[in-house]
């Protein structure tokens, strides 16, 4: 890394530890990034510390339900400090038998917003509004939501980077209990080339891994010249995402390990935990429905929406996502002075796809093109189970490129993961409140 470029991680990380006191691990794998960790930080504080609609503890506790929908340990560990040491009733801690009626009432959205949002509607939302003496005010469910969508994406970015917790050397125990998927968190901080690890496990060599790198770039430069000769009709766009949207629910993701939730004592925050990311084309009897990016957007509706009721989270986040959407180095892998925008658009709009979300801008043939196979495998795992995500699929794509970059995809992923759980909730609190 460039002297440069080292000097402002440094400095970035002094700053956090001077605040916060630590330096967890999400933060140094994230200080790959700094730009990004810097707005990453800023929101995270604000919906955490600073004042809003929410006492302290309670955020805390939505975090711990929120992770706990993921069986992230990590996260929810985290928390349950956070949410004692700001003054939270220890016996909440035995489940949710223990918590307040109107915090238990957040369960059906937690679960919704986490796994299927396109089934969240008005309905839900006048539920939570108006249940007399339990109700929420909406800046305190706007709080509660941002809350929500931001620890399930960050739940995402903890398995899809293969973040450990932190060795306490007062529990002796505790770390053994929450080692769930074993990547060595030190290497992705390091960002040690993932070369060797990575080729004497798989079947390929490096001539392969190197000719897949070029074969990647060689197919960016094709469809940037036909992008420039043809325009493809509205209607063969429309079918080209209908068709990456199905196909999206057939890519397989790794078989659920048992092992894991028995192993996980966090089930104790939710509910109804066999509720997930629905496997819609084996089931068949409900599809996922297309939103219309146009008809709801981030920008022109969601972003004022959410600033309206809890004042300046839409400019934090929004910030954060420009960030990440236009965060680039101009890298791929060895190679330098690339365009990598078509890739980037790529991963963030292929998330979006998988929650049914479509740009009629957009040609989805893209991202058929773009994303081969074992990425498409491991962005639907991190983005819709992320607590399945292991180190093979980790290593299964993209083999030339560095380790920063790898975080990176995890950057796009968890960011348009979490933007996807906003607009469906703030779309539903807008037609609450129409
Ligand atoms: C995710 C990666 C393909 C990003 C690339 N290294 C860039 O700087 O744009």
């Amino acid at each position: 890394m460039q002297a440069n470029g080292l000097n402002e991680r440094t400095n970035l990380l002094v700053e956090e530890y001077s605040t916060s006191g630590r330096l967890d691990n999400i933060t140094q794998v994230m200080s790959l990034h700094t730009q990004y960790l810097e707005s990453f930080l800023r929101s995270q504080f604000y919906m955490l510390r600073m004042d809003g609609p929410l006492p302290l503890p309670y955020r805390h506790y939505i975090a711990i339900m929120a992770a706990a929908r993921h069986q992230c340990s990590y996260l929810v560990n985290m928390h349950v400090d956070e949410f004692l040491k700001t003054g939270g009733i220890a016996e909440w801690l035995n489940g949710l038998e223990y918590i307040p009626q109107r915090l238990k009432n957040l369960n059906e959205i937690n679960k919704l917003l986490a796994h299927r949002p396109w089934l969240i509607t008005k309905e839900h939302i006048q539920k939570l509004v108006k249940t007399g003496e339990n109700n929420w005010s909406l800046p305190e469910l706007v709080h509660a939501v941002v809350l929500l969508a931001h620890y399930h994406a960050l739940a995402s970015f903890v398995f899809g980077s293969g973040i450990n917790p932190e060795r306490d050397p007062d529990t002796s125990n505790g770390f053994r209990l929450i080692a769930v998927n074993k990547f060595c968190v030190c290497d992705l901080a390091n960002d040690n080339n993932i070369e060797n690890a990575s080729l004497t496990s798989s079947n390929f060599g490096i001539a392969d891994s190197l000719s897949e790198l070029e074969a990647l770039m060689e197919r960016m430069k094709r469809l940037q010249e036909e992008k420039e000769e043809e325009e493809a009709s509205q209607e063969e766009m429309a079918t080209r995402f209908e068709k990456e949207k199905k196909e999206s629910l057939l890519v397989v993701t790794g078989a659920f390990d048992d092992e894991m939730v028995s192993t996980s004592d966090v089930s104790r925050y939710i509910e109804d935990p066999g509720f997930g990311y629905k496997d819609f084309a084996r089931r068949g009897e409900e599809h996922l429905p297309t939103f219309r990016a146009q008809d709801y957007t981030w920008e022109n509706h969601g972003f004022s929406l959410v600033n309206r009721l809890y004042s300046d989270i839409g400019h934090l986040l929004d910030e954060k996502f420009r960030m990440v959407y236009n965060l680039t180095y101009n890298t791929m892998a060895t190679h330098e002075d690339v365009d990598t925008t078509m890739l980037r658009r790529a991963l963030f709009n292929y998330v979006h796809c998988m929650f049914g979300i479509r740009y009629d801008d957009y040609d989805y043939g893209e991202v058929n093109q773009l994303l081969e196979r074992s990425l498409k495998v491991y962005i639907k795992t991190v983005t819709c189970y992320p607590e399945r995500t292991t180190k093979r699929m980790y290593d299964s794509y993209w083999r030339q490129f560095k380790h920063s970059e790898k975080v990176h995809v995890n950057l796009l992923l968890m960011e348009a993961r979490m933007q996807a759980e906003l607009l469906y909730a703030l779309r539903a609190i807008t037609r609450h409140l129409t």
